[in-house]
């Protein structure tokens, strides 16, 4: 895994001007539809489980993840690139690789590898803020590196975009405001959190065999609050929205959870 990294400074939006303990965020919470205009900041929240799902393909070696606009653009894509991974939700299909679950990635190697991702909310909530100065894309397993990441950029005001059930799934939600509060540098349990999470429809869905394309520990998987010590950063690499690992150092003197 190639992970960028810095001070941060060379990623847009914000003041980008270093560190700071700032206390206040003008933060918002809004659904895919409700977004009437494109935020400046932006994070992007797929707990169940397309940003799991990304996070663990970067663990296991991806060099990057191209978030499709549609299934057709999927395969357009690995019609051109045979060697890209295609990866869906829902139950396998013709013409891709692989599905959205990290209990089924996380045994995939895919050192160098480039994965193309089309799922129902999460890909589809990150497109919908692609024209914002900063996107990221959270679930739990990155909480702490996204947070840490909007510490450093100095983010004062920052949409939330919470992905699942028209901005109501209560992991997106739950994730998103647990988030908010690590950006603000505020002490925070996480338990009630990921409880909320836990016991959301999506987590039931995926335990009791709804969701197709699952493997068991897919929300175990899920539930991992801070797995992986990086943020995930998606930007524009036109045409593609292409999202890459961004290692954010650690600041000094902060209040952990
Ligand atoms: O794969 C998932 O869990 C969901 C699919 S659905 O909501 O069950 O249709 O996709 P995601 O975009 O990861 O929420
Ligand atoms: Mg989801």
């Amino acid at each position: 895994m190639r992970v960028l990294s810095g001070p941060a400074a060379d990623l847009p939006g914000c003041s980008g001007s270093g560190m700071c303990d700032h206390d206040w965020m003008d933060v918002r919470f809004l659904g895919i539809a409700e977004l009437a205009e494109t935020p400046s900041t932006a994070v992007v929240v797929d707990v169940m489980r397309a940003f799991t799902v990304a996070a663990w393909a970067f663990a296991r070696g991806a060099e990057k993840i191209v978030l499709a606009e549609s299934l057709d653009e999927a395969l357009a894509l690995k019609a051109r690139h045979p060697d890209w991974v295609t990866l869906k939700d829902g139950p396998p299909a013709a013409g891709f690789d692989t599905v959205n679950s990290p209990g089924l990635l996380r045994s995939v190697d895919l050192a160098g590898r480039t994965v193309v991702q089309k799922t129902t909310a999460g890909t589809v909530g990150a497109l919908a803020v692609k024209e914002a100065s900063l996107v990221l894309c959270a679930g739990f397993v990155v909480a702490e590196a996204t947070a840490r990441l909007l510490r450093t950029r100095e983010c004062g005001s920052v949409t939330f975009v919470v992905t699942g059930d028209d901005g109501r799934a209560e992991e997106d939600l739950a994730c998103a405001q647990y988030i908010a509060q690590r950006a603000t540098g505020a002490r925070t349990d996480p338990t009630e959190f990921l409880r909320r999470a836990g016991t959301s429809r999506a987590a039931a869905e995926l335990a009791q065999g709804v969701r197709q394309g699952a493997h068991a520990d897919d929300v175990a998987l899920c539930l991992e609050l801070d797995r992986f010590p990086f943020a995930m950063v998606a930007a524009l690499e036109e045409p593609l929205m292409v999202l890459r690992p961004y290692a954010v150092p650690s600041l000094t003197g902060e209040a952990s959870t």
